[in-house]
């Protein structure tokens, strides 16, 4: 009679190997950080055009990831050189391993349709099935629909393997809650939410976690539980930001200043008082925010449960944020066109400078940027825009320059998009020198700078939420 899950987990004694598919901005700080508490991990990672360079990069110590990692770049040298890291293309180590993770990304193509797409998850997972042995774990860490793991994950991987889930191996969602510029710091301060298919995983799965995390917590669920955690924390803090923009829309609009409203609001305190009025911004980028409201939506939409009971024809809430964060490049846009109108210019042919291309600060990630949108506006009117970023030194069809004084010279606008350590030192009496005009525009899309220093220096300032400053004499 073959042995029960426990069983096997317990022939095969602790976890000494583990398999971490996806070198990515998740796998990469994840599987160094195993390798820090394990005997040996193998970063598994496709040869593709795009990421197959990682390989060798890992495997000669070195991080793939631009940006600040604190820590991070040590410890791919220190587990590397000790030979406990090993990045490879070759999938069949997998059976090497005791438990394998997998932080393959999880994009919506059109969040319009609902449908994300899962090719490259899929492939991840069969190559998981393909060589998984039994009385091993698989994790997936990736941020997934509810009802993934237990169903579709579960589904390919039985098909591949030829075992069943949950009897011949471990199957659980451990969702990563890292943000970037943080890597290292989140995985192991965050609480870690474990969720197995049934309690066996849950519990192998807590024996793989437990040792990276210095302060975090392990809090154990069920899988779908676990999903629905992690898209819902993002959802609502996604939520949360469009909240601030739509408040800092109606100061504008009503002429006053969003911090002063803030600071007033975050002062009432008091036992059951919270609130977190986060901060308005030139709109809500990243591979995170920008699509997990939909996993959940999603998850709502394909559960056999009962359907929602929601009110009649009204949009969810959360869709309506994310359309309201949406609205955000296009709002600078508008404040931009005012700006150059009241100093006399007309968009056709304006001089635009874009501070920021990734989506936040300090960091070389820009995916989903809500630069592109606000660049492509810029574009479509006629104007001629200049990018610059200290962090992201490429993007396709966009001549992105670290060369600031060169982005400045001659402008009519300037337009801050990311709130990078660098543009808190910019200098309104050098960039109107550099510009050569005496009203350039400045719109600041993250508040970063003193809106009096510039009106003070001859500039147009507009800002999001500075409803008391946007309109002042010129
Ligand atoms: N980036 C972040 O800050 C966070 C991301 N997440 C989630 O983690 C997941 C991964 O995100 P990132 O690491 O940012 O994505 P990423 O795009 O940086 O990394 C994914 C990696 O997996 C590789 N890959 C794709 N298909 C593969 C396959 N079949 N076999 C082997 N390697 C394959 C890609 O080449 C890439 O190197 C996503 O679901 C994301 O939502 C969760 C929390 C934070
Ligand atoms: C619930 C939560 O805090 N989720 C985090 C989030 O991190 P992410 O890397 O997406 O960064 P973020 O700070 O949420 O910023 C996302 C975007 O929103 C903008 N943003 C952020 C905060 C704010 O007050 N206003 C604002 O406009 C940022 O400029 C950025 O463009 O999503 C991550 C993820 O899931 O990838 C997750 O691991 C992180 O813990």
């Amino acid at each position: 009679m073959d042995c029960s899950l426990s069983e096997y987990f317990k022939k095969r004694g602790s976890i000494k190997t583990i398999g971490v598919i996806g070198m990515g901005y998740v796998g990469i700080p994840a599987a160094a950080l195993f390798a820090r508490s394990f005997d040996k991990v193998y970063g598994f990672q496709r040869d593709s055009s795009s990421s197959g360079y990682k390989i060798d990069l890992l495997n000669s110590g070195k991080n793939p990831l631009k940006g600040e990692e604190p820590g991070l770049d040590d410890l791919i040298r220190e587990t590397t050189d000790k030979s406990k890291f090993e990045c490879t293309a070759d999938f069949s180590k997998i059976s090497l391993c005791d438990a394998v993770t997998i932080d393959i990304q999880t994009p919506f193509l059109n969040p319009g349709d609902l449908i994300p797409d899962f090719s490259a998850l899929e492939e991840g997972i069969r190559q998981a099935g393909r060589y998984l042995t039994k009385g091993s774990l698989i994790v997936l860490e990736s941020t997934i629909t509810p009802g993934t793991t237990a169903i579709w994950a579960k589904k390919i991987l039985e098909e591949e393997s030829g075992f069943i889930a949950g009897e011949d191996f471990g199957l659980a969602h451990a969702p990563e809650r890292v943000m970037v510029g943080r890597l290292l710091r989140n995985i192991q301060e965050h609480d870690r939410i474990v969720g197995g298919i049934d309690d066996a995983s849950t519990k192998r799965a807590m024996e793989l976690y437990g040792p990276v995390l210095t302060s975090g917590n392990l809090i154990p669920m069920t899988a779908t539980a676990a999903e629905v955690t992690k898209t819902a924390e993002n959802t609502v803090r996604d939520l949360q930001i469009a909240a601030a923009n739509q408040l800092a829309l109606y100061c504008e609009a009503m002429g006053i200043n969003f911090y002063d409203v803030r600071r007033g609001i975050d002062s009432l305190k008091g036992d059951g008082i919270t609130r977190a009025i986060l901060l308005p911004g030139a709109g809500v980028g990243g591979h995170c925010l920008t699509k997990d409201t939909y996993h959940l939506e999603r998850g709502v939409k394909i559960a056999d449960e009962q359907s929602v009971d929601f009110p009649e024809g009204v949009e969810s809430l959360y869709v309506t944020a994310r359309h309201i964060n949406d609205f955000m490049p296009r709002h600078m846009f508008h404040l931009l066109k005012k700006g150059l109108n009241r100093s006399v210019k007309d968009m056709k042919g304006a001089k635009v400078a874009l501070l920021g291309w990734s989506f936040l600060a300090n960091t070389d990630d820009a995916r989903n940027t809500p630069a592109e949108p606000f660049y492509q506006l810029c574009k479509d009117a006629g104007a001629e825009i200049r990018v610059h970023d200290p962090w992201v030194t490429g993007w396709p069809g966009i001549d992105i320059r670290q060369d600031l004084e060169s982005v400045l010279s001659g402008v009519d606008a300037v337009v801050v998009f990311t709130a990078h350590r660098m543009y808190y030192q910019l200098d309104s009496e050098k960039i109107r020198k550099l510009s050569g005009s005496n009203s350039c525009v400045i719109v600041d899309g993250r508040n970063i700078i003193d809106p009096d220093t510039y009106i003070r220096n001859g500039f147009v300032y507009l800002g999001i939420g500075r409803g008391d400053k946007n309109s002042h004499p010129l």
